[in-house]
């Protein structure tokens, strides 16, 4: 074949490197070969972290159906709908044999794409050998459908495996974590799997709300308990939750005066709304949450060591996002999918994004990251959220890459090589005008402005 001795190497790399598909390549054993960059927006993973590893240990009991191996016993092509079970995506992958002389299977190559309507295979079952506990599993698919709680990093999912137990009983719960981190989500969480699920769920935000105010919003009030109050008076929160679940957020914040009638509450029962004599019955579990330091509240006499430990019997803490990075990708995909839906468009992130938002340190938690795929979705115009979308805050924040020797000759070559593209992309703000300045194809001109231009590349 003639026409093939005429193509050069770069052609190829051009081709599988800039495939808006995945290409996936292994040896008949399994260990990764190839990879494009489309695994940074499928998976969150760079080609690094996956070249050279063995396709079973990274990816075992993450997809269903598993393929490769299916594709090596039957030696043929599959073709498979299958879901990514971390961040949900369906895609149709082509799983194909590629053999030697001797017709033995020499690679398997996948490519991955977006879920197409007809399919070959369609498995119903995991088959995957089971990397988790089962029960992690299943909390995770119950997960999806109920409370819109995301995660998956290991810690997260113990978590959600423990509350999911402590739900069932009548046990006060103590939500640790910093501001963001979905203390409030998981108070609902908590509620949504109890018994009390189809009773009330109140929340109450106890730093938002003056201490007199608070007072008549937890405990209400009797007729003409005060000037200027309502003649009929009014029911409180704890009243409202009677026989579901009350939750006191920022309770660190809580007055000490109310501390004492809060706790009055949880021991005996019973509370006398403000301005009143008649006793009231109340039946509530109770689920508190604060990003303050509580025992040092307590150690300062700021909060009473007897409510400390009626409330704090059993005691959660949400790690922060930059702590459990494994949940960032779902998240991201979760949040885009529904800003898709929400504004009827099919956006998605540039895998140069993805690999920066993976970097970076999240100081505002799940809160920061819902509210910048907003942003990041409006500000796009096109379909691809790119690295020029994103806010300078979050450019500055991604340190170059530690450990890299800046005398050695790839730092030095790869520095001037730099230079060389940015100064001429900036005269030549295209891949095409760049290809014709430099003497490239376009699609490599396009490679070298995504490898280094990422902060000043424009709209080709
Ligand atoms: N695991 C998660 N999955 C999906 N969304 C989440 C998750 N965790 C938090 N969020 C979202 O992030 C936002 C902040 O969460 P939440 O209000 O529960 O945090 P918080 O810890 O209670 O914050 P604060 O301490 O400031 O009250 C909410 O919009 C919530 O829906």
């Amino acid at each position: 074949m003639e026409y093939l001795a005429n193509l050069d190497k770069d052609f190829y790399i051009d081709i599988l490197e800039n495939s808006h598909n995945e290409v996936y390549v292994t040896n008949k054993e399994g260990k990764i070969i190839y990879v494009n960059p489309n695994s940074i927006r499928n998976y969150g993973l760079k080609p690094e972290d996956l070249i050279g590893k063995n396709n079973y240990d990274i990816w075992r009991g993450k997809w269903n159906p598993p393929v490769i191996q299916r594709c090596i016993e039957e030696r043929r092509t599959i073709f498979a709908e299958q879901n990514y079970l971390i961040t949900g995506k369906d895609i149709t992958t082509i799983v194909t044999p590629i053999f030697d002389d001797e017709s033995e299977i020499k690679y398997v190559l996948c490519i991955v794409q977006e879920a197409v309507k007809e399919y070959d295979i369609s498995y119903k079952n995991i088959n995957a050998e089971a990397f988790e506990k089962k029960q992690i599993r299943e909390t995770k698919k119950k997960r999806k459908f109920k409370s819109e709680i995301i995660g998956y990093s290991y810690d997260f999912c113990k978590i959600l495996v423990r509350m999911q137990r402590v739900a069932h009983s009548e046990v006060p719960v103590m939500i640790l974590g910093e501001s963001g981190t979905g203390k409030s989500l998981l108070a609902e969480y908590i509620h949504e799997n109890s018994n009390r699920k189809d009773n009330p769920f109140i929340m109450i935000n106890c730093a938002a709300i003056p201490e007199t105010l608070l007072e008549s919003e937890l405990f209400g009030y009797a007729p003409y308990a005060f000037t200027g109050a309502n003649p009929k008076g009014k029911t409180g929160l704890i009243e409202m939750a009677d026989s579901g679940t009350l939750f006191l957020d920022e309770i660190g914040d809580l007055a000490p005066s109310l501390q004492a009638k809060l706790l009055d509450v949880l021991e005996n029962k019973r509370f006398i709304p403000v301005g009143g004599n008649e006793i009231r019955s109340v039946d509530i579990r109770i689920i508190t949450a604060t990003n303050r330091k509580i025992e040092n509240l307590v150690k300062e006499k700021k909060f009473r060591e007897d409510l400390y430990w009626r409330i704090n019997i059993s005691t959660t803490t949400i790690p922060p996002l930059r702590d459990r990075r494994d949940d960032i990708l779902p998240l991201l995909s979760f949040y885009l999918n529904k800003n898709n839906i929400k504004y009827g468009k099919k956006k998605d992130f540039s895998p140069n994004v993805i690999g920066i938002l993976l970097e970076y340190p999240w100081p505002g938690n799940v809160r920061q990251l819902k509210n910048l795929v907003e942003l990041l979705f409006i500000m796009a115009s096109g379909n691809t959220i790119g690295v020029n979308h994103l806010p300078e805050f979050i450019l500055d924040e991604i340190e170059e890459p530690q450990g890299i020797n800046p005398n050695s000759y790839e730092y030095i070559i790869d520095s001037v090589k730099k230079s060389v593209i940015r100064d001429f992309y900036k005269k030549h703000p295209t891949s095409r005008e760049l290809g014709v300045a430099l003497g490239l194809s376009q699609t490599k001109a396009n490679r070298l402005i995504n490898q280094y231009c990422g902060d000043i590349i424009n709209a080709d």
